[in-house]
């Protein structure tokens, strides 16, 4: 038997975008971060507190990579835990030390990987979120992030954050609230 976490919002992305180091930095979840590939092998959930009565519940999976539809890696299975959120947040690096993990290709990765797991999950409400940020000379930051969503043709909701030094986090986790809020009816 498996109890379905009841997350709001799922977290998704290669290995190393930075997942399990935003669910630390906007909640009291401490899942283990790390310089390589899979560091997380479980789902994590973290309650998000935005203001003083508000929260919401985040779930860090998991990277997923090219092949993860055919077992490569970790597998697909944990975009399970996904299913019952109410939105994607696809965490992307947008300035990997690999090539194979350039932010563009890396959202088409996930995207065909997603679309193999289940066309409702790819369909699911998803925005982008351009995390380390701080790794772009800050003159660099608007045009790279730019380039980066003309290139995908993204027409989506984009939020720029580092969740190393927690810039831009706090945005969107109220921004994410809002629209939970927004679509609570829903659910209920
Ligand atoms: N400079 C910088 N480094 C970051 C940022 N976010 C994460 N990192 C680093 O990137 C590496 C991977 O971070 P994780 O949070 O473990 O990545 P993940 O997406 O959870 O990776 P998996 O669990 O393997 O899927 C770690 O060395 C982090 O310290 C950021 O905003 N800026
Ligand atoms: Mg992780």
């Amino acid at each position: 038997m498996e109890l379905k976490l009841l997350a709001d919002v799922g977290l998704l992305g290669l290995p190393n975008a930075g997942k399990s180091t935003l669910i630390s930095a906007v909640s009291s979840a401490r899942p283990k971060v790390a310089d390589y590939p899979f560091t997380t092998l479980y789902p994590n959930l973290g309650v998000v507190s935005v203001g003083v009565t508000q929260s919401f519940v985040m779930a860090d999976i998991p990277g997923l990579i090219e092949g993860a539809a055919e077992g490569a890696g970790l597998g697909i299975q944990f975009l399970r835990h996904l299913a019952r959120t109410s939105l994607l947040l696809h965490v992307v690096d947008v300035a990997p030390m690999a090539e194979e993990n350039e932010p563009v290709r890396a959202v088409r990765t996930i995207e065909g990987e997603l679309e193999q797991y289940s066309e409702e999950l790819a369909n699911y409400p998803r925005w982008l979120v351009l995390n380390k940020i701080d790794v772009l000379p800050a003159e660099e930051r608007a045009a790279r992030c730019q380039e980066i969503v003309d290139a995908l043709g993204w027409t989506g909701r984009v939020f720029q954050i580092s969740a190393a030094t927690g810039a831009g986090t706090q945005d969107l986790c109220f921004h994410i609230m809002q629209y939970l809020d927004e679509h609570a009816d829903k659910s209920n």
